[in-house]
């Protein structure tokens, strides 16, 4: 049996990555060094593995950005809009790497990022490649060949990792009409062709081929497509051993096109399907020389790995096929896995695993399925027990608390358009009322002053004070610019889901589980691992004393369940939807306070809701009927009159817009400008019946939009949407960007919004 790893966190355990990439765009650091982090980072990395007992470890899973981004650089699927910067600016490679994801607006340049999206159901996000009619691809950038070599190198025996062809393609955006994005497979197969090559002249054997659209619903074209791809490349290389591997999803519709492929090895998800053992092992699959990959170390959670069910996959699987067609790894590829557990103190350490415990595992699990006594199983065994019979997991009051819900508490009292004119009389917006989705920037200076807090070195007291400083300079800088409903800014919360995950009960945290959410952007998501209740209010402290402050409206912020419970780590031992729904109710009460502490706009946010949705569409329904329920359940506490907005980004939404207006919120915000407000049309469609803000700027990235452009954006917007149901507003949040840039952009959009008003 062979072990092999499908990819490991690159942030680096003490977030070294992070801190690099932002030095240096912060022009603090030179090229060099940053180069000299990430090859410190991988080195350590490989080694790592090597000397866990991992025998094929992953190369090209290391990335300054994103994998996705790697493989449009590789293929040279550059927007012509970055040529200036290539052609006439000679930009090096790793500069315009960043400008493609985070926009370029210097030295007289000024160029927009490409879109980002979620990865499947993840929280990480890629960068999604754009393509046109006319596409041409070359081998651009070498990345992966030189790490490649660079493990061979350093005596790893590496296995090159690469986005399949057909997953990249269909991951992409077409931006022009008349064609279909896989009708460029012809053209690009060539540069991969083109890069197995140099693999194989450096020595490559194994090659690892992710295509994850594997586990989404796939036309029959698109199945043909991987037929296609993988004969290809088998004929080009009849030597090489491919390694094919999807996640997070069943391969379902497309297991016998997955089973017939000539690859030598095929990867199974088992945390997520583990029923498809048993399909494939009752199918001609036996009697082939395929090797079967059991992903059975759960890659998207936390929690310790149970040897003995892992043991009984291992082990009905090399009765059937034999030990040697057999290889363990984990679910997908840790990047989705906190790095270390060794820096952890919390109570809960002996249930968990983190990503360089995940691959012990993976190398004990060798070991013990090679058969003879080995304390290491028991000692898992006794672990396993320890969490199922825990006190600290249930609580009945919660539970009975569950179980009593009717329907009423998930609708509000009336219906919209009843409720849209109690809150006309009670807010009195103008016409296109701007806002802002909440956080401010997030300064060194504030994130010192948490550290400073953790570290002991200010009481809370003192803490308090600063923080209320921030929030009143913050109220009267919007009322200086005109904002109509006010943020408190969101200077308090380390980030919007662990702020919650902090002050509920049967939450627990790290401190430093971090995991890349998508460029240098990290989070620690908390860990569910009980009955959730709310012990006291959460927020009502900073909205009431925002509020306080000015005759403007100042919007509550809270996080939804299905956010908090999309983003935090969860327990496996019951219903994603009834932990949602036990977070559901201590997110009502927290909007029942907050109405009852004089705030009448109040925000629940729901960015994950898309991202929770499983990935083939039979399983939708079921997801948003209790995803939905969740959230309304959240805001149906309060009267008519209190407005309930929810925000949205990150996603696409189309898809799933009867949905969203089942939530019922009186406003949404949602993330438009990347995509040019397309997302409206669906919205316009659909005639959407409540209110919505359509982002009018894209807050990833430091570029400030000109008024004209928002302008152009809320004029496609009121053409199809009516004009008394628009707000305006940014894409998101602004806690990732500095003070300078949020300003400027946020006084053109207050003017935009005042000329709306009048022409
Ligand atoms: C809106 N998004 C979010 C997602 N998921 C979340 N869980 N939260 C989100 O907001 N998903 C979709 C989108 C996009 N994703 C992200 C993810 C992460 C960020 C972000 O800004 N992350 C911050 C970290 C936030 C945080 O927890 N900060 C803490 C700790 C800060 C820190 O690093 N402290 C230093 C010491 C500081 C000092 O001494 O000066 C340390 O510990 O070493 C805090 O503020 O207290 C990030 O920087 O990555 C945005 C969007
Ligand atoms: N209220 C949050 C939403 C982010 S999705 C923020 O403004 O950061
Ligand atoms: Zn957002």
């Amino acid at each position: 049996m062979q072990t092999h790893n499908l990819g490991y966190p690159r942030i680096g355990s003490r977030r070294e990555l992070k801190k690099a990439a932002e030095q240096y765009w912060a022009g603090k650091i030179p090229a060099a060094q940053l180069m000299a982090t990430g090859k410190t980072i991988r080195e350590q990395n490989w080694k790592l593995q090597q000397e866990a007992g991992i025998d094929l470890i992953p190369v090209g899973d290391f990335s300054y950005y994103d994998q996705v981004l790697d493989t449009s650089l590789m293929v040279g699927a550059i927007p012509d809009r970055y040529h200036a910067l290539t052609v006439d600016k000679q930009l090096p490679d790793i500069d315009l790497l960043f400008a493609m994801a985070r926009g370029y607006q210097k030295d007289g340049y000024d160029v927009t990022a490409m879109e980002m999206t979620k990865w499947f159901d993840t929280n990480y996000h890629y960068i999604v490649p754009e393509f046109t009619a006319g596409q041409t691809f070359r081998l651009f950038s070498q990345k992966l060949i030189n790490e490649y070599r660079e493990a061979r190198e350093a005596g790893i025996n590496a296995k090159p990792v690469l986005l399949g062809p057909v997953s990249y393609l269909l991951l992409g955006k077409e931006k022009e009409a008349g064609f279909h994005r896989l009708d460029l497979l012809k053209k690009l197969l060539p540069v991969y062709l083109d890069v197995l090559e140099k693999l194989d002249e450096a020595g490559a054997y194994y090659v690892q081929f992710d295509e994850p659209c594997l586990s989404l619903d796939l036309t029959t074209a698109e199945q043909q497509a991987i037929v296609k791809t993988y004969a290809e490349i088998k004929a080009t290389f009849p030597n090489l051993h491919i390694i094919l591997a999807s996640y997070f999803e069943c391969y379902g519709e497309n297991l016998s096109t997955a089973l017939a492929l000539p690859v030598g090895t095929l990867h199974l998800d088992l945390v997520r399907c583990p029923s498809q053992l048993d399909d494939i092992l009752t199918t001609s699959f036996v009697n082939t020389r395929t090797k079967l990959s059991l992903g059975v170390v759960d890659g998207r959670n936390i929690w310790k790995n149970d040897f003995r069910q892992s043991l009984q996959f291992i082990q009905k699987a090399a009765g059937k096929i034999g030990k040697d067609r057999i290889w363990i790894a984990p679910s997908c590829s840790l990047l989705h896995s906190p790095c270390d557990l060794d820096l952890e103190t919390t109570m809960l350490k002996p249930w968990l695993a983190f990503a360089k415990q995940k691959v012990q595992e993976v190398a004990t699990l060798r070991t013990l399925a090679a058969g003879g006594a080995n304390p290491l199983l028991q000692e898992n065994i006794d672990a396993i027990n320890s969490r199922r019979a825990s006190p600290l997991i249930h609580k009945p009051e919660v539970k009975s608390r569950v179980d009593l819900i009717t329907e009423k508490d998930a609708r509000r009292q009336h219906a919209f358009p009843e409720r849209r004119d109690r809150q006309r009389e009670t807010l009195r917006l103008p016409l296109f009322p701007t806002t802002t989705i909440g956080s401010f920037p997030q300064t060194t200076e504030i994130r010192g002053i948490r550290a400073r807090l953790k570290k002991g070195e200010l009481t809370a007291r003192e803490y308090d004070v600063l923080i209320e400083k921030e929030t009143e300079e913050a109220i009267r800088w919007q009322e200086s610019i005109g904002i109509d409903v006010l943020v408190h800014g969101e200077f308090e919360r380390n980030d919007m889901v662990e702020y919650f995950g902090e002050q509920l009960d049967g939450f627990a945290f790290t401190e430093n589980g971090w995991v890349q959410s998508y460029g240098s952007r990290c989070v620690k998501p908390p860990i569910i691992f009980g009955d959730v209740s709310r012990p006291v209010p959460m927020t009502v402290r900073w909205s009431a004393y925002a509020q306080s402050l000015t005759d403007k409206w100042v919007k509550g912020m809270l996080t939804g369940p299905v956010t908090i419970l999309q983003w935090s780590f969860v327990r496996n031992d019951q219903p994603r939807s009834t932990t949602c729904t036990q977070i559901a109710l201590a997110i009502r009460d927290e909007v029942t306070d907050l109405e009852k502490a004089g705030i009448r706009v109040i925000q629940i946010d729901e960015p994950a809701i898309r991202e929770g949705l499983p990935l083939r569409k039979a399983n939708w329904k079921e997801y948003l009927d209790w995803a939905v329920r969740a959230f309304r359940i959240s805001a149906s506490g309060v009267a008519d009159a209190t407005q309930i907005h929810t925000h949205m980004c990150y996603s696409e939404f189309n898809d799933i817009i009867q949905a969203i207006a089942d939530m019922d919120a009186d406003v949404i915000t949602i993330e438009c400008s990347r995509s040019q407000m397309e997302l409206l049309d669906a919205f316009a469609d659909f005639r959407y019946p409540n209110e919505i803000g359509p982002g009018v700027y894209d807050i990833h990235s430091p570029r400030v939009p000109s008024k004209t452009e928002m302008r152009a954006l809320m004029d496609k917007a009121r053409s199809v949407v009516p004009a008394d149901q628009l707000w305006v507003n940014p894409d998101c949040g602004l806690k990732t960007r500095a003070w300078p840039e949020t300003r400027a952009a946020l006084v053109a959009m207050v003017e935009t919004a005042r000329e709306l008003r009048t022409s």
